[in-house]
């Protein structure tokens, strides 16, 4: 997506009385970790017209100008009456003000914690706010006769959905979005959008899938027709589609057989970013994360997390030389449980000093534990390069997890079927792509030529690979076919295990294609190439990519093949 095309504000009545407002960042999006995708986004807002005027979800300080601009055209900003608050996020602060400023009669509608953070982003205790625990409803007149749901969960923990029955829209603020910019306002042609809709769940919703569940619930009390979605299309014509794959994707989360608890506490942001990262990494080698935010939840639960995970994580700032009161409570209740069999990490973000990371750390291990990866300590607020360290150290914790699980059960020979699907043969190739501050690499064998108008291929990315984040659609990258003879060296260097965040590249003869991904100087060719979309089979993601360019390096050599005895090789 070409950062070029400047934000806007894109206006569309949705229904009786309503109208939609969708602030858009057409730029790479940096704010939450869907940086993969880098298909900007849309932050939604929604103005109810009735007897009396509700505005649901200003957006954050980027837009504070260009949004109060269109509003003004449509409506007298002076007669608003409510403003509607999905979650508190500070970032809203300054549209916020700026509304105040214009009219200050305005009444704020959120749920509790959302009270608390609002009055602490605005500087202002007497602030007028109506809280919504979920009895109380909202009479705009005209039938428009609001209902609210509160949907707390670890990383909103003041998320409030709202329904109106009069145009039957529940604005459903974080859950049902996508990290997607474009023309479209709802979702027609739902299907092609699905690939993102999944990835948004898979970052933002699988570390906490049990509240998404208990959600998902109460909001089923709810005859909706439409769902106001914070970001991305409205969802209109997959609603039923969607709202069944959400709770398919948050049983496959709260049934699997390893957890981890990922406990942690964040006063601005920063720590709870890295967590995001780190339980994508987890969640996508198949090992379900139970999020908990230590500042929302009881001992008991923490507990209980604890005892019945395979591992924990802790994370935590460093605020005035200490880890937060609830941090060192969490901390104390995981040391009492006293299993220190269990596999440990420790992360953080920190200004200068770090103490408590370190003070984590070192408790963890006069106690015992046995880390599964090493401490990640983070300067203020995490880039792109960094977060990819933190995903890939949650799968290195994951699949040590999995593989203490598989060496208690007892190792099976091949079976027949195995051993004949063995037999099926790739080229040995080395699929390379970088992305700004991402690089990664893998080895691949499951590739195979899948058109010739356009020339195009397919390959098989396991889910956990590191390299996956970068081969969604649009994404670029450069398949390395490798040369009999000459396969050895490049095979080793790709297939040993490297640290999160390691350099894939020290010491490997490249140059730079014109996408920007390494081409392996000792290749017998190398293929450009573009992903057009991917399918998701089992433990794989197949992707299918166009070839924009190419060239055979080595005229007199011959593809490596890689043969095998078993299907559950490569
Ligand atoms: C009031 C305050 C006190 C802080 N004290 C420390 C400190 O003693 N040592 C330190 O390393 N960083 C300190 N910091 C910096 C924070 O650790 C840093 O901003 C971190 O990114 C916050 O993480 P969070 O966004 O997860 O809350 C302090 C920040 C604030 C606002």
């Amino acid at each position: 997506m070409p950062d070029t095309k400047p934000r806007d504000v894109q206006i569309l009545p949705i229904a009786t009385d309503t109208t939609v407002m969708r602030s858009r960042s057409w730029a790479r999006l940096r704010f939450e970790i869907e940086y993969a995708l880098a298909k900007g986004t849309t932050a939604n807002s929604y103005l109810i017209q009735a007897d009396k005027i509700a505005l649901i979800d200003p957006p954050g300080e980027t837009f504070t100008q260009i949004y109060l601009d269109a509003l003004q055209q449509r409506i007298d900003v002076t007669a608003i009456d409510y403003v509607i608050l999905g979650h508190v996020n500070p970032n809203r602060a300054a549209t916020l003000k700026a509304l105040l400023e214009i009219a200050p009669q305005i009444t704020f509608v959120c749920s509790n914690p959302g009270a608390i953070n609002l009055r602490g982003a605005l500087e202002n205790p007497d602030l007028p706010i109506m809280v919504m625990r979920g009895e109380e409803t909202l009479d705009l007149g005209k039938g428009h006769n609001l209902q609210f749901i509160p949907t707390p969960n670890p990383r909103y923990a003041d998320e409030l959905c709202t329904y109106d029955p009069q145009t039957e829209i529940l604005y459903t603020d974080k859950l049902f979005g996508a990290h997607i910019c474009g023309d479209q306002v709802l979702d027609e042609g739902w299907e092609i959008i699905n690939e993102d809709r999944r990835y948004y769940y898979d970052c933002l919703m699988a570390p906490h899938a049990r509240q998404v569940e208990t959600a998902l619930e109460k909001l089923a009390d709810f005859p909706a027709r439409l769902y106001g979605t914070g970001h991305g299309p409205l969802v209109r014509y997959g609603l039923i589609e969607l709202t069944k794959a959400y709770r398919q994707w948050s049983q496959q989360q709260t049934s699997a057989d390893l957890t981890v608890a990922l406990i942690y506490a964040s006063a601005y942001g920063n720590t709870a970013t890295l967590a995001q990262a780190i339980a994508r990494g987890i969640t996508k080698a198949g090992v379900a994360v139970e999020s908990i935010n230590c500042e929302f939840t009881e001992p008991e639960e923490i507990r209980a997390a604890v005892e019945k995970s395979a591992g924990f994580v802790m994370g935590s700032p460093t605020l005035g030389g200490h880890a937060p009161t609830p941090v060192q409570t969490a901390l104390g209740i995981v040391l009492s449980t006293g299993t220190n069999n269990k596999l440990a990490g420790v992360f953080g973000s920190f200004g200068w000093s770090g103490e408590a990371v370190d003070l984590i750390e070192s408790r963890l291990k006069d106690a015992g534990y046995r880390f599964g990866f090493d401490t990640i300590r983070v300067k203020f607020k995490p880039d792109d390069a960094t977060l990819q360290l933190c995903e890939e150290a949650g799968t290195d914790f994951a699949q040590a997890l999995k593989k203490a699980k598989k060496v208690r059960t007892q190792s099976v020979p091949a079976t027949n079927v195995e051993q004949a699907v063995g037999r099926i043969v790739g080229s040995l190739c080395v699929l390379t792509a970088k992305q700004e501050d991402r690089a990664s690499a893998m080895l691949a064998s499951w590739v195979a030529q899948a058109s010739f108008n356009p020339p195009g291929l397919t390959i098989a990315v396991a889910k956990e690979r590191a390299v996956e984040p970068l081969t969604h659609s649009g994404n670029e990258f450069v398949l390395n076919i490798l040369k009999e003879g000459s396969h050895i060296g490049l095979m080793k260097h790709f297939l040993k295990p490297f640290g999160p965040g390691e350099d894939r590249f020290a010491g490997v003869a490249t140059e730079e294609s014109t996408n920007g991904s390494p081409i392996l100087a000792d290749a017998l060719a190398y293929l450009e190439c573009k992903v057009q979309n991917r399918m998701e089979s089992g433990d794989h993601w197949l992707v299918y990519a166009t070839v924009e360019d190419g060239k055979v390096l080595n005229q007199d050599g011959v593809t490596a093949v890689h043969h095998r005895k078993s299907a559950t090789h490569y």
